[in-house]
């Protein structure tokens, strides 16, 4: 049986795909993870005026050369209240943290740097050049700044600023959206009570997480039995909902049981690819349904998690526009791996780091692609190329980081 390399399949699932272009908006709440589609430009300055900086006195700077000195309090500046009268020669105006300096005033003593004679006196104690905690109008952006460009991806950063410049909401890409059907007789959602002969799906889970990390809108289609038209109503619910990307669990390999594939094809999926020459993952099928990309993952929690790390995010990141995460990184190995065969390897494995700061993975003795609990505690996957060599603790080898390394 010929298995199609990781490489290839890769390139066979990303190739001619297109970014996303249609837009929507979302509100500031919504917003975070998303992809702005336009330029945000600034329709108002920040701060709108001359704004105090400090708590203090608003002065002009002329008249604190020398001190101590005595001013007149000729008024009050809280943030929200700004003072309207004019700040005349030997006079002063209490002002607090992001109150508009008053007309007049060019500086602000911190209050620590006065005394407070009485109700209309305060003596300042230190000099101040000119200007010191005057935020200027525009110190954040001004009216007409490009301050947010289009394609960026909306962070806390970015959605205070888009915040501040006072837009409630924001125009974003659409999301690529992912439907995620789990399949199997075997299987009952988390809270179940499973029967003598089942098990909980978990598989689903893992997967959506990862879609979501990477701003997919995910659209769970629950778990379909073991016969066909229940799984052809669940592809036809994948079509209903204009999903740009069909995740199938199990029902990959070829038990007899295994359906997935025929209900595709039934629907009208072309079958690009099946079967990759890689371990965990060998039953991955690939194909398009219309503009449906269907990728059929093993049922085996790791074969699924695995799979979705090396083709998922890469066709989620095409279809948003963005840059991929490349995730591979160098490492050495933390104990002795044997030969391999014409399957690529991704062995689950503990990073640590050596003195001078290395990477060092170890990988777990049991490699069985069921162990949830062994991924779970999988900080990264060891590469092993097909036909690999015997290596030894401390060879250099090239890893997939699942977590950052500490
Ligand atoms: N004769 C052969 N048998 C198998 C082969 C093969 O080449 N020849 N390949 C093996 C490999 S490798 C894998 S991986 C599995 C994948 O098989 P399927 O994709 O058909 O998956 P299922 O048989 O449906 O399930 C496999 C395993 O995973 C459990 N499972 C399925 N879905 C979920 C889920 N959502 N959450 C948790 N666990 C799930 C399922 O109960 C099975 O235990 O086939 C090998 N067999
Ligand atoms: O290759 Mo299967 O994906 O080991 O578990």
């Amino acid at each position: 049986m010929s298995l199609v390399p990781v490489e290839e399949a890769r390139s066979r699932i990303l190739d001619g795909i297109e970014p996303i272009t249609s837009t929507e908006t979302v509100t500031l709440a919504q917003a975070i993870g998303r992809q702005l589609a336009a330029d945000l430009k600034a329709g108002r300055s920040q701060p709108p005026f001359p704004a105090s900086a400090m708590d203090g006195y608003a002065v002009r700077a002329a008249d604190v050369t020398t001190v101590p000195t005595k001013l007149t309090v000729i008024g009050e500046a809280p943030a929200g209240h700004g003072f309207s009268g004019t700040v005349e020669k030997g006079e002063a105006v209490r002002i607090f943290t992001g109150a508009p300096v008053p007309s007049g005033a060019d500086t602000i003593v911190i209050q620590e740097n006065t005394e407070r004679l009485d109700d209309r006196t305060v003596r300042i104690d230190q000099t101040v050049s000119q200007g010191t905690y005057v935020r200027p109008e525009g110190l954040d952006f001004a009216t007409g700044d490009t301050v947010l460009h289009a394609g960026q991806i909306l962070d806390a950063g970015r959605i205070t600023v888009a915040a501040a410049m006072n837009c409630p909401e924001l125009v974003v890409k659409r999301q690529p959206r992912v439907a995620i059907l789990a399949t199997g007789d075997e299987l009952v959602p988390p809270g179940s009570t499973p029967g003598m002969d089942q098990i909980i799906a978990s598989n689903g889970f893992g997967v959506r997480a990862i879609a979501e990390a990477d701003g997919a809108a995910v659209t769970d289609l629950g778990i379909a039995a073991d016969r066909q038209d229940i799984i052809e109503a669940a592809i036809d619910r994948a079509l209903e909902i204009k999903a740009d990307i069909l995740i199938t669990l199990g029902g990959a390999s070829v038990g007899k049981h295994d359906l997935v594939q025929k209900a595709l094809v039934a629907r009208g999926m072309k079958l690009d690819f099946w079967r990759i020459a890689m371990r965990p993952g060998k039953p991955l099928m690939y194909g398009e349904l219309g503009a449906l990309h269907v990728l059929g993952l093993p049922g085996n929690p790791v074969s699924s998690l695995v799979c979705s790390h090396l083709f998922l995010r890469p066709l989620i990141a095409r279809l948003s526009g963005v840059a991929e995460h490349d995730p591979h990184s160098n490492a050495v190995l933390g104990s002795d791996v044997a030969a391999n065969d014409q399957r690529q390897d991704y062995l689950r494995a503990k990073l640590a780091r050596n003195a001078d700061g290395t990477l060092v993975a170890t990988p777990f003795e049991r490699q069985d692609s069921s162990m949830t609990r062994i991924f779970a505690e999988s900080d990264c996957l060891i590469i092993r190329p097909p036909h690999a060599k015997a290596a030894s603790s401390g060879d250099a080898c090239r890893i997939v980081l699942l977590r950052a390394p500490a």
